[in-house]
């Protein structure tokens, strides 16, 4: 499980970029974190991976506070996919999968992390990719290498994985971006947990366990998607018209961002003012 505890960040100028924050994730949990520009989502990420070292509160992952925990066992146990990863060097697609076998090994791969890199080279389904220098390839491509190096990171590794996915379906196409969330999907499920920060709120609607919805560095929900993606709380975080319906095809929130809400969340919206009829 993974059970963050008080996590907050401020620059060093003294601004909250994120409130304190707690919450729990199980084994076999997707989360979706969103929000809107600016609410804090990849300040979070970055607080439960370490990259924030000013970062305060504790994050425990099957009850070793990560904190305790060297960079390599931290890799060990997590795998992170930035928003964008640049390469400053020309690489093939392979060696960047092969980038997250690095914490597996000292000198040379095993047998082992190259099967590993070949079955997260075909979840991701970038085999038609693995010749081409990771520079020439598109966004979208880059997006789907990089989760290919994070699956390759996971594959196998001494108990639950954590995956952290900043805004993964960045330049992926409709079919992809499904097939990716199948994938995750598939990979939390096997007892494994994941947070993705994810802007799409029907998709985050229909894959994720649990919704958290950040505003302004605070969590404003933390629930089921039924319980957290209600017209008050994508109103309050989102100042934005909005309509939730339930999905006709899948049992889920189905949400229309410019319409007006319904006669009951109107009058559980009262407070706010600027979208009432
Ligand atoms: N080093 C910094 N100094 C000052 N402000 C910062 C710093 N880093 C981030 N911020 C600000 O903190 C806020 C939260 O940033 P963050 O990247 O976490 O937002 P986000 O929710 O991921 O947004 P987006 O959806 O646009 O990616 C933003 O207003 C951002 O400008």
């Amino acid at each position: 499980m993974l059970d963050v505890q008080n996590i907050s960040f401020a620059t060093p100028g003294g601004k909250k970029l994120l409130h304190p924050t707690s919450f729990k994730a199980g084994l076999g949990e997707l989360i979706a974190i969103i929000g809107p520009n600016g609410a804090g989502k990849s300040t979070l990420l970055k607080s439960l991976s370490n990259q924030l070292h000013d970062a305060s509160g504790d994050v425990f992952w099957n009850e070793a506070n990560l904190k305790n925990l060297s960079p390599q066992e931290q890799a060990l146990k997590r795998a992170v996919v930035a928003q964008q990863v640049y390469m400053t060097m020309e690489f093939p697609v392979r060696e960047v999968v092969l980038m997250g076998r690095y914490p597996h090994f000292q000198k040379q791969p095993s047998k082992h992390d190259f099967e590993a890199v070949d079955w997260a080279i075909r979840q991701a389904e970038v085999e038609h990719l693995i010749d081409r220098s990771y520079n020439s390839l598109s966004g979208g491509e880059q997006q789907r290498v990089q989760i290919a190096r994070a699956f390759a990171q996971l594959h196998e590794i001494n108990g639950p994985g954590l995956l952290l996915l900043d805004e993964p379906l960045n330049n992926l196409d409709i079919k992809h971006q499904h097939r990716f969330l199948d994938r995750v999907t598939e990979f939390t499920k096997q007892g494994n947990t994941t947070l993705l920060v994810i802007h799409d709120i029907n998709l985050a609607a229909l894959y994720a366990d649990k919704v958290a919805v950040l505003k302004n560095g605070e969590l404003i929900a933390f629930d089921t998607p039924v319980r957290a993606l209600t017209e008050k709380n994508l109103l309050t975080a989102y100042d934005f018209p909005v309509r939730v319906e339930h999905h006709p095809y899948h049992n889920a929130p189905a949400v229309y961002f410019g319409c007006p809400a319904t006669a009951h969340e109107k009058i559980n919206n009262s407070t706010s003012k600027q979208y009432q009829l």
